[in-house]
């Protein structure tokens, strides 16, 4: 059998009182696309910042290709591309500047690095403000430079942490064939989105998280069973009708 790309088991977080993750397991096959669904707050940034080694779990493990990300960190991680939530980056470096400090940082050859420098920020259409820090970045320009980030050192394993949030419906669709190339490429991904249509476009495989746990996941196709995948999330997280009657007074 072909080892997952990722395979996370029981993964657990409180944060005091709160349990943000309450045993999550979810088995993502090489090659697939996967979408992680699930409403404010249901647990997706946590789950996923535990499987990439960002955060450490109370309980469970995470295995990308086979590698513990907590025992064999090294190994682990050079095979994942992550976009985090909310990511940290040097601010007062230019977006070519954090690429290649970040690719030294990796070991990359300096042509090689220079090469994919170039390639990314033009494809993500970066170049036009190369004299811009980051620090002056707009919102969608960060999540950009943070995709780049992620696909630097040609991982085999991309998460992304909402990729498309911010961005523009142009950038959107250079992203959007990024990912799909990079997949046709052999690789496999994971986004967290909030967007039906995209992930329903994009994605083969599909989990619904719901406060803390999985309520389902697997091949889109099974978990749509012939419905509207915005019908088969709101039936799952139970969602009630919209409470707007305490707005009376935003009425003229
Ligand atoms: N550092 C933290 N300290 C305390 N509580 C936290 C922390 N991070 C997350 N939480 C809580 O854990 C729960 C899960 O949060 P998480 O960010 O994982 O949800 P999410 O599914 O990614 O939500 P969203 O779709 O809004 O980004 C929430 O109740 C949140 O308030």
């Amino acid at each position: 059998m072909m080892t997952a790309a990722l395979e996370i088991s029981g993964l657990r977080k409180n944060f005091a009182t709160k349990v943000a993750v309450d045993g999550i397991s979810l088995t993502i096959p090489a090659g697939s696309f996967y979408g992680v669904l699930g409403s404010n707050g249901a647990g997706k940034t946590t789950a996923l910042s535990m499987a990439v080694g960002l955060l450490r779990p109370d309980a469970g493990r995470s295995l990308v290709f086979g590698h513990d990300v907590w025992t064999d960190p090294v190994r682990a991680k050079a095979l994942i591309g992550v976009l985090p939530d909310g990511l940290a980056m040097p601010e007062r470096l230019t977006g070519r500047e954090v690429l290649t400090y970040l690719g030294m940082l990796r070991g990359i050859d300096r042509a090689q690095l220079r090469r994919r420098v170039d390639d990314l920020l033009g494809v993500l259409e970066l170049d036009q403000q190369e004299k811009t820090l980051v620090i002056e970045y707009s919102t969608g320009m960060r999540k950009k430079i943070g995709l780049a980030v992620a696909l630097l050192h040609a991982p085999r394993l991309l998460v992304l942490d909402e990729p498309f949030e911010a961005v523009d419906p142009v950038s959107a669709a250079t992203i959007r064939t990024i990912l799909q190339r990079f997949v046709e490429g052999g690789g496999s991904v994971v986004i967290s989105s909030h967007v039906m249509a995209l992930v329903e476009g994009l994605c083969d495989h599909v989990a619904v998280v719901n406060d803390g746990r999985i309520a389902a996941a697997g091949p889109i196709a099974d978990v749509r069973a012939n419905r509207p995948l915005e019908d088969v999330f709101v039936s799952l997280v139970g969602a009630s009708a919209p409470r707007t009657e305490g707005l009376s007074w935003l009425s003229r």
